[in-house]
């Protein structure tokens, strides 16, 4: 079991002989939205440590994001769906994710309530890594010194966290949707240390695209994304094939208007894309997303579209 969801079931994880984490853990705890490289440093020095002490590693992450919690539709958008988190999380070499649901009652945690319930009773925890301007329970009122001293107390260590910066400034979700707001890909993929890309599934939309000459692979996103707007990309789909593609990414104001999504076409492909997950990197901005007076005009714009992505690509691939 690499994914365990809620207090209930990590205590069955952690109190049964045998369980995964019967012997404790290293752990780290935050957002890890965009699993980008200040992310992968933390994860490198809590792997590092789990192989000293011979315990598995694991990542603490809250559903909702607590800002989302507390902000609604105006926190920041998300730089990936949950399951693409955890899926990073776990190819970057994390052996649990451990997702808790932000709520109500989770806020109102004090921040010795958290630390014994959760870190010591739910984690048994060995070795917390954790920035030194951490905070926690309710009021925010647990801190780096809280855990440090419970922590000599109880048989716990906490360690800061390594900082990374590129081009003298520290990595961070918040400074790589900045950058994806203003479509600065390349300066995006240094930050990530990969290419910006979503992966998601492929759902039932209007059945309108194949009428307008260009059907499209819709993946659904929570919350609204970084990205706006239209874009060459290339797609991965289950079987491994990587197709060239034009995606639109927003919440189509001519059609509909409300829900966000992703929407890929693939050029030069036939086919059933339906319930795949398909991974959607993006490589080239065209142009914004408009509201079309028409379901024709946005057809002849779409038609412009597939031709200025087939140059780009030409150039680019010669
Ligand atoms: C290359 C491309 C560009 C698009 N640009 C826009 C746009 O500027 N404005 C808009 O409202 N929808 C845009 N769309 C989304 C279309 O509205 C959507 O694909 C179409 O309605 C089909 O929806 P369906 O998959 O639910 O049938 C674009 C789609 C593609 C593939
Ligand atoms: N070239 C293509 N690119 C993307 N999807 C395609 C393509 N050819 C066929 N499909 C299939 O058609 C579906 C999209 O057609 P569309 O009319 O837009 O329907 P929907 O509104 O359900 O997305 C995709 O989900 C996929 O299964």
């Amino acid at each position: 079991m690499r994914l365990i969801r809620g207090l209930t079931n990590l205590k069955q994880f952690s109190q049964q002989a045998e369980a995964p984490l019967a012997n404790g853990c290293v752990a780290t705890i935050g957002n890890f939205d965009g699993v980008h490289l200040g992310h992968q440093t933390i994860i490198d020095q809590v792997r590092e440590k789990a192989r000293e002490l011979g315990v598995p590693s694991v990542v603490m992450v809250f559903e909702p994001q607590p800002r989302e919690f507390f902000q609604g539709d105006e926190a920041p958008p998300r730089l990936m769906p949950f399951r693409q988190k955890f899926e990073s999380l776990l190819a970057s070499g994390i052996d649990i994710v451990l997702c808790l649901r932000f709520n109500e009652k989770f806020r109102s945690y004090s921040g010795m309530g958290f630390i014994e319930e959760v870190l010591i009773d739910g984690l048994r925890v060995h070795h917390l890594v954790v920035g030194d301007d951490f905070r926690f329970g309710c009021d925010r009122a647990g801190d780096f010194a809280l855990l440090k001293s419970v922590g000599d107390k109880r048989g716990f260590a906490v360690e800061n966290t390594r900082t990374v910066e590129v081009a003298g400034d520290r990595v961070s979700s918040t400074r790589i949707r900045q950058v994806l707001g203003e479509n600065r890909l390349a300066d995006a993929e240094d930050l990530l240390g990969h290419p910006y890309r979503i992966r998601g599934r492929v759902v039932y939309g209007q059945q309108l695209g194949r009428q307008i000459g260009a059907p499209t692979a819709n993946v659904l996103l929570p919350r609204m994304p970084a990205l706006r707007g239209v874009y060459v990309v290339f797609a991965t789909l289950e079987d491994g094939r990587t197709l060239d593609g034009v995606a639109n990414i927003g919440v189509r104001p001519t059609v509909d208007g409300k829900q966000p999504s992703l929407e890929v076409h693939l050029l030069d492909f036939a086919g059933t894309l339906y319930g795949q997950r398909i991974d959607v990197v993006f490589r080239h901005f065209l142009r914004g997303e408009v509201k079309f007076d028409s379901v024709d005009d946005l057809k002849h714009q779409i038609a412009r579209d597939f031709e200025d992505a087939r140059a780009w690509l030409d150039i680019s691939t010669t």
